[in-house]
């Protein structure tokens, strides 16, 4: 076990300079996700000396990508929308725009399995709510009396206060039928939009968060819901240009390294024990320290005291997302994704260009979310069941041959969005001075998204500089 300590010999930073040049202040950040990797970045821009640790061999957390042959496969399909400033903040760090895509305007196609009816939630050049309805007159999976409900649901909607703790306690889609909003509206409308956003059904949503989604994204700027995605996989984004830019900031980034432990010291710091494989340590030490670990893991590594309640973080609920992944021989689904309905299937992407696919065949990925009942299936089960449903949603399909079937599963992927999570989510800062926590679980007042992670860091660097007499402020915290 080796201890390295604030002032120790510096790794070379940039064209090979010394990054440390004195004492000064000093962090570790445990947990290279995009919670981790925002602190890191934040704070080492306000002139911190960083140490970034992870415990897998790569950065990017839940967000990332593995080899699958010649494909490089994302472990699940991530959108962002417009109104997500701090994620777009992050790419712009990271220096990653040129490898996502950001729709010019919102284009949702929306095929109906049952009659092969294609619908479009899109937006139309007017102000706010009236930039959707000329996409909601025109919707065919609703009958006239249910597009008016919805118009007048939505404006009730953009009355709430999204931060209101009375909200955290009811459920959308009781809230939903209060409004007037029918089993089928719900499905064709507001659980299409939830159940991607928020990673539960309406029933299953705590109103408040769900408030905040269709607020923010269909209710604030006309542009906000706009869909963006990666052009390219998901680890060249959240691992290859994010270590290209927490290199060039100077942080230390070790992976493979596990925080087993963290412990105050005399002086006032904090020592981080890490493991960094078998019979191998290493122990950091560092005036400040931000957790980026998901809840579980953060309240492992709590010290006594940090939190009034720490069993809370165990009472914080995860939610499934599974991946259904198909390649076939031809092109079967022509536009960039499609959201289905009254079919099991609810998004299908194209991954072929990201993934690296060539040679005329496509890749198709299936991101379900809210997949309790599906998560533990055998591939056999869910092959069985899914390649009818997408010949059914995409008609180019039949006939079509199969040249790869795999899913991806997170079992994991969200924490659970139900009513009454909003009490148990802690803020960035604890009681602990020095030390504080980030990750999308955190109260943010954002579901757990790659916004509500990014968020998250920026909010806990804000916290641990002002500690230390930095104050920075990032306009994009303000924004949505
Ligand atoms: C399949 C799937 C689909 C999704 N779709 C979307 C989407 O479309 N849009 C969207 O915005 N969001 C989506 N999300 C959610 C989004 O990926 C997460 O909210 C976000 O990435 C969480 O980031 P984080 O940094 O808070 O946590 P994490 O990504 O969980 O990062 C925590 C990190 O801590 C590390 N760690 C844990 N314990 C230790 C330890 N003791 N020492 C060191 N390191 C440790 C972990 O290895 C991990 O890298 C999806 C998630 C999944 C899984």
């Amino acid at each position: 076990m080796t201890t390295t300590q604030p002032g120790d010999p510096a790794p070379a930073g940039p064209q090979g300079t010394a990054v440390r040049t004195g004492p000064r202040h000093s962090a570790v950040v445990v947990g290279g996700g995009l919670a981790g990797t925002t602190a890191a970045l934040a704070l080492a821009d306000a002139g911190v000396q960083v140490t970034l640790t992870e415990a897998r061999p790569r950065l990017g957390g839940l967000a990332f990508s593995f080899k699958r042959g010649e494909l490089t496969v994302d472990n699940g399909q991530h959108v962002f929308l417009r109104c997500c400033t701090a994620y777009q903040w992050f790419l712009d760090r990271i220096a990653a725009r040129d490898l996502v895509t950001l729709q010019d305007r919102l284009d949702v196609p929306v095929v109906d399995a049952a009659s092969g009816r294609l619908g479009v939630i899109g937006r139309a050049a007017l102000p706010v709510p009236l930039h959707l309805a000329p996409s909601l007159v025109r919707y065919p999976h609703l009958s006239l009396r249910e597009r008016a409900s919805v118009g007048r649901a939505a404006l009730a909607l953009r009355r709430l206060d999204p931060q209101d703790p009375a909200l955290d306690r009811v459920d959308f889609g009781s809230w939903l039928a209060a409004h007037g909003q029918s089993p089928r509206t719900i499905e064709a409308l507001w659980d299409l939009v939830g159940v991607a956003t928020l990673n539960a059904t309406a029933g299953h949503a705590s109103l408040g968060l769900a408030a905040k989604v269709f607020k923010t994204g269909l209710l604030s700027d006309p542009g906000a819901a706009d869909i963006g995605w990666a052009a390219a996989p998901l680890g060249d984004l959240h691992d290859g240009r994010a270590r290209a830019a927490l290199r060039a900031a100077g942080v230390r980034v070790l992976t493979r390294a596990r925080a087993q432990d963290v412990v105050a010291d005399a002086a006032g710091g904090w020592r981080v024990r890490i493991d960094t494989g078998p019979g191998r340590g290493e122990e950091l030490a560092a005036g400040t320290v931000v957790l980026a670990v998901p809840q579980r893991e953060a309240h492992g590594l709590l010290p006594a005291g940090a939190l009034e309640e720490p069993e809370m973080l165990l009472r914080i609920g995860t939610a499934p997302i599974l991946n259904v992944h198909v390649i076939y021989d031809r092109q079967v689904l022509q536009q960039p994704f499609l959201a289905a309905l009254g079919s099991p299937v609810q998004w299908v992407f194209d991954r072929t260009a990201g993934a690296g696919l060539t040679g005329g065949g496509q890749y198709v990925a299936l991101s379900q979310s809210a997949a309790q009942d599906e998560i533990d299936l055998p591939v056999a089960e869910l092959r069985a069941r899914y390649l009818p449903e997408l010949e059914r949603v995409l008609p180019a399909a039949r006939g079509a041959r199969i040249l790869d079937f795999f899913v991806t599963r997170e079992r994991t992927a969200t924490f659970a969005p139900e009513p009454g999570v909003g009490a148990l989510r802690p803020g960035q800062a604890t009681a602990a001075h020095g030390l504080f926590l980030a990750g999308a679980w955190t109260a943010t007042g954002w579901p757990a998204t790659m916004e509500g992670a990014v968020r998250s860091g920026l909010h806990a660097s804000r916290e641990a500089l002002s500690a230390i007499g930095l104050s920075r402020e990032y306009d994009v915290l303000e924004a949505a």
